[in-house]
């Protein structure tokens, strides 16, 4: 886990510092070298869609790789999920030039990305892990890149296997001026469906594990 971290954390710094960087060319393509030579270092041994890393936990839901929360992902924030005092969870982060949409502010649908994730995290802390039927979102107000954001999500209600939940973005000195915020349906889905997704899904030593469990509500830090 600690190299998993290291590299991540390296390769946020590198790919942070390649979409703000104002150096020229000669350095552009010096820096492009050494990421080739990584690249070659990593591919010698890969993994294939549906086998999960090693250090991930189908069970508290940790994906090492995830590209919200996963420690070893170049272009995660990496988030952090906590349980929220107020219901549900909760999230802050600083997000970079990485995520730009208009000059200054966060790509719309990077808030997409973030809210669907905060909004299928705060199902699964209740103990209702869905899949993402429906996903919408009011931009209220433009949400700046390099100022400390809440982010935040929480179930409004459940019914059988359809989930409604609803999340917010703001800034972290106004968390009562919401930018951002969605509404989403989660849905766990029927018997033959997770069969028809999930069969080949298995861990690193090969055992099948599919996901949502119904205890799966694990992974939120207190
Ligand atoms: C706290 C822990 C930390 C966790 C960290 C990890 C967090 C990870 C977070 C990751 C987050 C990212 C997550 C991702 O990225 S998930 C990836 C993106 N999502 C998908 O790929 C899903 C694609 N869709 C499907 O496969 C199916 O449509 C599903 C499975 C969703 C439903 O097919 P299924 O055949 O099983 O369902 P059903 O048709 O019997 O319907 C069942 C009920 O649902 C209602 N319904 C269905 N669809 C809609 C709709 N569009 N609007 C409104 N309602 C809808 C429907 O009316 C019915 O309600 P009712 O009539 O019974 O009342």
């Amino acid at each position: 886990m600690a190299a998993v971290t290291e590299l991540g954390t390296a390769l946020r710094a590198l790919v942070d510092a390649s979409v703000s960087t104002a150096v020229g060319p000669e350095e552009l393509r010096a820096a492009a070298a050494e990421a080739r030579r990584a690249t070659a270092l990593l591919e010698a041994d890969r993994r294939p869609p549906g086998r999960l890393p090693p250090l991930d936990d189908p069970v508290a839901f940790r994906r090492v790789y995830s590209p919200v929360t996963g420690v070893g992902s170049a272009v995660a924030p990496p988030l952090t999920l906590r349980g929220d005092p107020a219901g549900g969870v909760r999230a802050e982060a600083t997000l970079g030039l990485l995520y730009e949409g208009p000059p200054g502010y966060l790509h719309g649908g990077m808030s997409g990305l973030l809210m669907d994730h905060l909004l299928g995290a705060a199902a699964i802390h209740a103990g209702l892990w869905g899949m993402t039927a429906h996903l919408e979102l009011d931009y209220r107000g433009p949400v700046p890149l390099g100022v400390p954001l809440v982010l935040r999500g929480w179930v409004e209600r459940n019914a059988g296997r359809r989930t409604d939940v609803a999340g917010s973005i703001a800034a972290a000195d106004a968390p009562d001026r919401v930018l951002v915020q969605a509404t989403g349906i989660f849905v766990t889905p029927r018997a033959e469906k997770m069969d028809a997704y999930f069969a080949t899904v298995t861990d690193a030593a090969g055992r099948h594990t599919p996901p949502g469990r119904p205890t799966d509500a694990t992974a939120v830090q207190p």
